[in-house]
């Protein structure tokens, strides 16, 4: 029998601050591999102070909903992270100030966890327990951040910021080359604009309603649209309606978010470029700047919070 490991204690009065954006996932045809930051940011500060014990304050959104112990996710994640390393903070206090909507297909939990996982490498930082280049920091928060979630399209940019292709390498998720990502400049007329439903639908549930194979035909036709897509959305953007066909998941995720279904349908009918938001049920348009007022009129029929955001060049920061 192994002994559990004894942490070392972080001094009190280390602190650090995380800002990090909201993603979204897939843009249709890159189901599990492309997303896109928007500039949509949580904040969280995370301060060691002296004694024992933990205290959460939560602002925003999540704020009465999301524990205040040590099962709030950002926490668990931060204390997680320390221990890895070898440390402690046996008496934490954590603001978190939450803009990001949970449950909408924002990757608000990768971005909570990405936050976490940014926080506890920030006051190993400040402590002097480690010393590492902020690329080795990004790297590893992106690689633990794409295990816990089981897909690193969401913690892609919610790291580097921007659009990303991400993918996994081998078989071993915990190597440290399992997780690579590349980023591509977005062309400059670009807009993206979100509908943000009130209704939650979790990414689990969502998950759950995929089929194990899809047909050959279904997939060859999503793989030269995602191709596509790359060029649409870095050179082309002429071409985005045509480039956000897929058949791999919307369709089949629809009946747990008919609304959204229906949106997607009459914006497309339109020629306006709608996605499912991540697994939903948020739909994400990608337009231009005229388009950005016709998307608000389509929506106007249902209760939709619309949000025309910039992409969000950085990706998640810390000091
Ligand atoms: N900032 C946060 N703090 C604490 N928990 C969070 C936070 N963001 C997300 N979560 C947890 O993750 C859940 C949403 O995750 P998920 O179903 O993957 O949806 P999405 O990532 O699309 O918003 C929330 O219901 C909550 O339990
Ligand atoms: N590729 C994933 C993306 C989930 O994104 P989220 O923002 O809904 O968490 C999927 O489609 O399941």
């Amino acid at each position: 029998m192994t002994s559990p490991q004894r942490l070392a204690a972080l001094p009190a009065g280390t602190a650090a601050t995380v800002r990090v954006p909201a993603t979204s996932a897939n843009l249709g045809p890159g189901f599990d591999a492309f997303g896109l930051a928007l500039d949509l940011c949580d904040e969280v500060r995370a301060e060691v102070v002296d004694g024992a014990g933990l205290r959460v304050r939560v602002e925003g959104q999540g704020a009465g909903v999301v524990p205040t112990d040590e099962r709030h996710l950002v926490v668990r994640v931060l204390r997680e992270e320390l221990a890895a390393a070898g440390f402690t903070a046996p008496g934490l206090d954590v603001l978190c100030r939450n803009v990001i909507p949970h449950g909408r297909g924002l990757g608000s939990s990768a971005s909570a966890i990405v936050a976490g996982l940014a926080a506890a490498r920030a006051l190993l930082l400040a402590a002097g327990a480690v010393a590492e280049h902020e690329q080795e920091t990004r790297a590893r928060v992106l690689l633990e951040a794409s295990r816990r979630e089981g897909h690193p399209d969401n913690a892609a940019p919610a790291v580097h910021g921007g659009f990303t292709i991400a993918w996994t390498r081998g078989e071993d998720p915990t190597h440290p080359d399992a997780v690579r990502s590349v980023r591509l400049a977005v062309h400059p007329d670009v807009r993206a604009v979100v509908c943000v439903p009130a209704e939650e639908l979790a990414t689990s549930r969502a998950r759950a309603l995929l089929p194990a194979t899809v047909p050959h035909g279904d997939a060859a036709l999503t793989a030269g649209r995602a191709g596509l897509l790359v060029h649409a959305l870095t050179t082309d953007p002429s071409l985005l309606l045509d480039a956000t066909e897929e058949r791999l998941h919307q369709a089949q995720r629809a009946p747990a978010m008919p609304r959204s279904a229906e949106l997607l349908r009459a914006l497309r009918a339109e020629g306006l470029a709608a996605v499912v938001s991540g697994a939903g049920p948020s739909v994400l348009v990608l337009t231009d700047e005229a388009g950005v007022g016709r998307v608000s009129g389509l929506a106007a029929q249902g209760a939709w919070d619309v949000h025309a955001r910039p992409v969000h060049a950085a990706g998640v920061d810390w000091s």
